[in-house]
């Protein structure tokens, strides 16, 4: 079974505040989520492995530590997931970046793809799903199981909020993915929005309502 970490960090927990503030604004909402991202992109890449290298300092020769040749993928789910793409490549900038493009129907909750755009080594990569928000979770198995289908081994997900619905259908679907989020919320309303959520992340991060 994946498992799921909560990245409550202080800095973490206070960002989140005014992203879920509905008087925040486009501006402030877009630099928020990629702070976050930035925050959570130091939990996630944890695991990165690391090989030592000589180098010289100005007093001598020594051993260091760097990242190893692994290669690391990020795929934002559209458009939302666009959002927390900067702020983790500030800190993996060799990172190559896969598009995915969803959205989820209205009225059936169900995700309907539009786009696709992979790095064409994705098997070799260490793939990070992101999507602020994993509400049914139908977006994000979708997705995975997309990634999957094109030889994809080794993913994690990462959302700003989550909900527990969203949880258990990702582990059920695919427990060998590992969930990162910064807050799991209470539980997902008639139009199966997160509660207390922050409404709808795409529109809150584009200016679209
Ligand atoms: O877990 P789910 O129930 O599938 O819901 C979550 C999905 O819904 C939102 O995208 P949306 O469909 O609003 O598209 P957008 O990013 O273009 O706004 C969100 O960014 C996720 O992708
Ligand atoms: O609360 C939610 C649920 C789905 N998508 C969002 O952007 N917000
Ligand atoms: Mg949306």
């Amino acid at each position: 079974m994946g498992k799921v970490v909560v990245l409550d960090h202080p800095l973490i927990k206070h960002k989140l505040t005014f992203i879920r503030d509905k008087n925040t604004g486009s501006k402030d909402f877009r630099e928020l989520v990629k702070e976050v991202s930035m925050l959570m992109a130091y939990e996630v890449t944890r695991d990165l492995p690391l090989e030592e290298i000589e180098i010289e300092t100005p007093i001598c020769k020594t051993k260091s530590q760097v990242i190893s040749g692994k290669k690391v993928g990020l795929v934002p789910i559209l458009r939302a997931g666009l959002g927390m793409v900067d702020g983790m490549l500030n800190l993996i900038p060799a990172a190559k970046v896969g598009h995915i493009g969803l959205y989820r129907d209205p009225e059936t909750f169900k995700p309907v793809e539009y786009y696709c755009k992979l790095p064409q080594d994705i098997e070799e990569r260490d793939l990070i799903v992101l999507d602020p928000m994993l509400a049914t979770g139908g977006s994000a198995v979708a997705a995975i199981q997309f990634l999957k289908d094109r030889g994809a081994k080794n993913i994690k997900l990462m959302n700003l909020i989550a909900a527990p619905e969203g949880i258990e259908a990702v582990t059920a679907a695919h427990p060998d993915v590992d969930i990162y989020v910064a807050n799991v919320d209470e539980k997902l309303n008639e139009h199966a929005y997160i509660i207390p959520g922050l409404g709808d992340a795409g529109d809150r991060l584009f200016g679209t309502k």
